[in-house]
């Protein structure tokens, strides 16, 4: 029996493709009820109507909730009998959050710190929020309210151990490969309309990883997190011209324009800063960086000696295994998107 038989699993963002995967993995175990926590009606009919066409014998098992993490009401009236909630509900996409970073505080910070109030509040057992790469030495709206976030979960996860129900966790990724509105879908299309793809900077590098891989961490940590642990998963990175090329190499060479880099983004991402990493502890595929669980009466400690208080090098899209061409294939062709559009051109792969 596990952890989480006939236990309730809420799920924020729960139709966004992080949600949506994790909801997938966890519809066929022996979990009772899935909630789904999200704002949009028509996406959430939308899974209703999958579920039941492909999953029939536990669709039942999916409650979905319309609210907005915004709206602390809509959050703490789908909170009683919950168990475990991933969070995932965020504003993710750079410019346009570059352009209203203060709807990214809104959703990113303060839904956030409503979702983790409520939990400490119903006693939940434990709570995984999702944060992204970007958070790490930010520079746009989207990483720096995803960085406020990490610290609002850190703050709530020390008070949530204090009053011992809650355990409070963090998860933080690189580019998830084929998610909505990201760039593999963007230069498919653009192939198929038989226009040339858009390239921002050929020598820009990203961490590639795709769902299922992200949803083992999601696992691990619902099942060992320390309160307010960050949990950091270890990816391949490619460039942007080896990337555009893989694509090209699977869909068709329509050409390439560079269009050159856009509102707020970095060359390379970091997934672990250099101070972070000093306090990590490699797992294999993912590092464990634990929170600092001192108290504000620094005067208490007693430090003797030089502390070390960096690491020599963060861990970076620009450092860690750098796919080639055909390392780019193999990797796109692990998610479900890229072969289900193959198999629309006929492609079988
Ligand atoms: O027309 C385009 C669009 C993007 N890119 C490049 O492709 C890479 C990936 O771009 P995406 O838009 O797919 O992803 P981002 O890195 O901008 O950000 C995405 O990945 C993040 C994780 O790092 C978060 O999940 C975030 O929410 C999500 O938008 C970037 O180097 C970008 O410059 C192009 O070359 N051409």
């Amino acid at each position: 029996m596990s952890r989480f038989n006939n236990a309730t699993l809420l799920i924020t963002g729960g139709t966004g493709s992080f949600g949506h995967t994790v909801l997938k993995h966890f519809l066929y175990s022996d979990i009772g009820e899935i909630r789904i926590l999200s704002r949009d009606e028509k996406k959430q009919d939308d899974m209703r109507h999958e579920l039941q066409a492909e999953h029939p014998d536990v669709a039942k098992k999916v409650k979905f909730y319309i609210g907005n993490v915004r709206d602390p009401q809509s959050v703490h009236d789908a909170m009683p009998g919950v168990d475990f909630i991933f969070h995932a509900a965020a504003l993710k996409q750079v410019p346009s959050c570059e352009f209203f970073p203060m709807e990214a505080v809104y959703t990113n910070v303060e839904g956030t710190n409503n979702v983790l109030h409520a939990a400490t509040e119903a006693g939940v057992k434990r709570v995984v929020c999702l944060s992204t790469d970007k958070a790490a030495y930010p520079i746009n709206a989207m990483g720096t309210s995803k960085a406020m976030m990490e610290h609002v979960v850190r703050a709530n996860a020390r008070v949530a151990a204090e009053r011992g129900k809650t355990v409070i966790c963090c998860t933080r990724y690189g580019n998830v490969m084929c998610s909505r509105g990201s760039v593999i879908p963007l230069f498919i299309d653009q192939i198929r309309r038989g226009e040339p793809i858009t390239v921002t900077n050929p020598e820009m590098t990203r961490f590639l990883m795709n769902l299922d891989e992200a949803v083992e961490l999601v696992k691990f940590a619902f099942e060992h997190a320390e309160p307010g642990d960050l949990f950091i998963q270890k990816a391949d990175a490619s460039t942007i011209g080896t990337l555009a090329e893989a694509v090209q190499k699977l869909f068709g060479d329509t050409g390439t324009n560079i269009i050159g880099t856009r509102h707020g983004e970095k060359l390379y991402e970091t997934l672990m800063t250099r101070e972070e990493r000093l306090r990590s502890e490699d797992m294999g595929q993912y590092f464990r960086v634990a929170a600092d669980n001192r108290d504000l009466n620094y005067d208490k400690y007693f430090v003797k000696g030089q502390v070390q208080t960096e690491a020599e090098e963060s861990y970076t899209s620009h450092n860690t295994n750098l796919l080639d061409v055909e390392g780019a294939v193999k990797k796109i062709l692990t998610t479900d998107y890229v072969k289900e559009e193959l198999a629309k051109i006929g492609k079988q792969v």
